[in-house]
């Protein structure tokens, strides 16, 4: 079979080339021409797929290696006979781990206890349902809003303009939609922003139209006191470098781009691929995956429980150095095309482990031990 991949999927060799031939393209610059003989195709966020792209081409499946679907014009596919297969939960952790980050360096900067915030999570699926569980077990207080899961009798949730008004932290982990009663495209339009409390804490790793970008920018022209971290853009990868200047925080779309996520996306698409075809899958990451080891950290014996929780969260991913590069990447170009820089941020991305990939060695007392392992690391 011939296998049309964007070229951004690790360990696509590894675990594809036993299945069939692979054309390997950048993500953007995929076309029907380069379909024409193909049988699957592996997609990451950045490659539109309809019915149109795949219009008399052989390709009967679309494998994105995401947990976004929103690329994927997922009705047309269906009605097209096209098998879809995306990787749900794949580079969660990672996200959380972004905004542990993200509400760290918030604190620094304010001088407010990130564990002391009252914490808002807007979709509570995969990312936020495990950033709702690790902030609880560090013991921080959340206020949950999740209409879907709510309306299919699930309890816990609050509606969204209470959390605007009783948070200090928004986070948002929703799907981008643009149709039905609970549709997220400018869920926080002009109306709700202005409702933030005063010195709120915002941060969207979701999609960029979940914030009217626009409406974001006049309300942070107006409101010095709010604290607002974006890893998407709305007009992605065009970023509107004014909007840039008033955030706290801001990075290109990399909030889940710890090495172990990737990969897993891509295993999760290989099975899926397999499973359509009908063969087995005997591959997995941990027979294919290169052994990065395990980090460790290593602590003297004194050393205060929460600050060396912070330190070893801040060592596993530091949101500064990604939003430092960021930046400086994206002010020099003020009224140019980000597009190019921006996908060189995501291409070239350093290496990133996640929490329980990283062995932290002290010897605290049962405090330290509870709050490592609320975060997730390993003892
Ligand atoms: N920045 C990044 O690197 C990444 C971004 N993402 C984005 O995060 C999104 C969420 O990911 P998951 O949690 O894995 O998805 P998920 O599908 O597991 O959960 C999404 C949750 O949002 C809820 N929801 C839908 N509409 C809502 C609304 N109007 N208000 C409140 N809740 C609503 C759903 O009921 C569901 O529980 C993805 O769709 C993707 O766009 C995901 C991974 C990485
Ligand atoms: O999984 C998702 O959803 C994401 O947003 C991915 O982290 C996006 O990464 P790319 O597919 O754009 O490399």
């Amino acid at each position: 079979m011939h296998i049309v991949a964007d070229e951004n999927i690790p360990l696509l060799d590894a675990f594809f080339a036993p299945l069939g031939r692979i054309t390997r393209l950048p993500g953007r610059q995929i076309s029907r021409e380069h379909l024409l003989d193909a049988d699957a195709l592996l997609v990451r966020s950045v490659t539109r797929v309809d019915p149109q792209l795949l219009a008399d081409t052989p390709v009967r499946f679309v494998g994105t290696c995401t947990i976004g679907t929103d690329h994927l014009d997922l009705p047309g596919l269906a009605a097209a006979g096209i098998t879809v297969a995306s990787a749900p939960g794949c580079n969660a952790r990672g996200v959380v781990e972004y905004v542990l980050s993200c509400l760290l360096t918030l604190s620094e900067r304010t001088g407010l206890d990130w564990r002391t915030r009252r914490v808002g999570i807007v979709g509570v699926g995969e990312v936020g349902g495990r950033l709702a569980q690790t902030l609880a077990a560090l013991g921080v207080e959340c206020l949950l809003c999740d209409p879907p899961r709510a309306n299919r009798g699930e309890s816990g949730f609050a509606p969204l303009d209470q959390l605007l008004t009783e948070c200090d932290v928004l986070s948002c982990h929703v799907p981008l939609t643009h149709s039905g009663p609970d549709a997220t495209w400018h869920l926080l339009d002009a109306g709700r922003l202005v409702t933030l409390r005063p010195g709120a804490w915002l941060i969207n790793s979701s999609r960029g139209p979940v914030i009217d970008n626009h409406a974001l920018k006049a309300v942070l022209a107006e409101r010095a006191d709010l604290q607002v971290a974006l890893d998407v853009w709305e007009q992605e990868p065009q970023v509107d470098g004014e909007l840039l200047q008033r955030c706290a925080l801001g990075t290109p779309h990399i909030a889940g781009y710890s090495l172990d996520g990737k990969l897993r996306g891509t295993e999760q698409i290989y099975r899926a691929l397999c499973a359509s075809l009908g063969v087995p899958a005997p591959l997995t990451l941990q027979s294919l995956a290169p052994d990065a080891g395990r980090a460790q950290l290593q602590f003297a014996a004194d050393t205060p429980a929460q600050w060396l929780l912070e330190r070893s969260l801040r060592q596993v991913y530091d949101v500064r150095d990604d939003d430092a590069r960021f930046r400086a990447a994206m002010l020099p170009l003020a009224g140019q095309s980000t597009a190019q820089a921006f996908d060189a941020l995501r291409k070239g991305y350093p290496l990133r482990r996640e929490c329980p990939e990283v062995e932290v060695r002290h010897s605290g007392q049962e405090e330290t031990a509870a709050l490592l392992a609320a975060a997730g690391f390993k003892r």
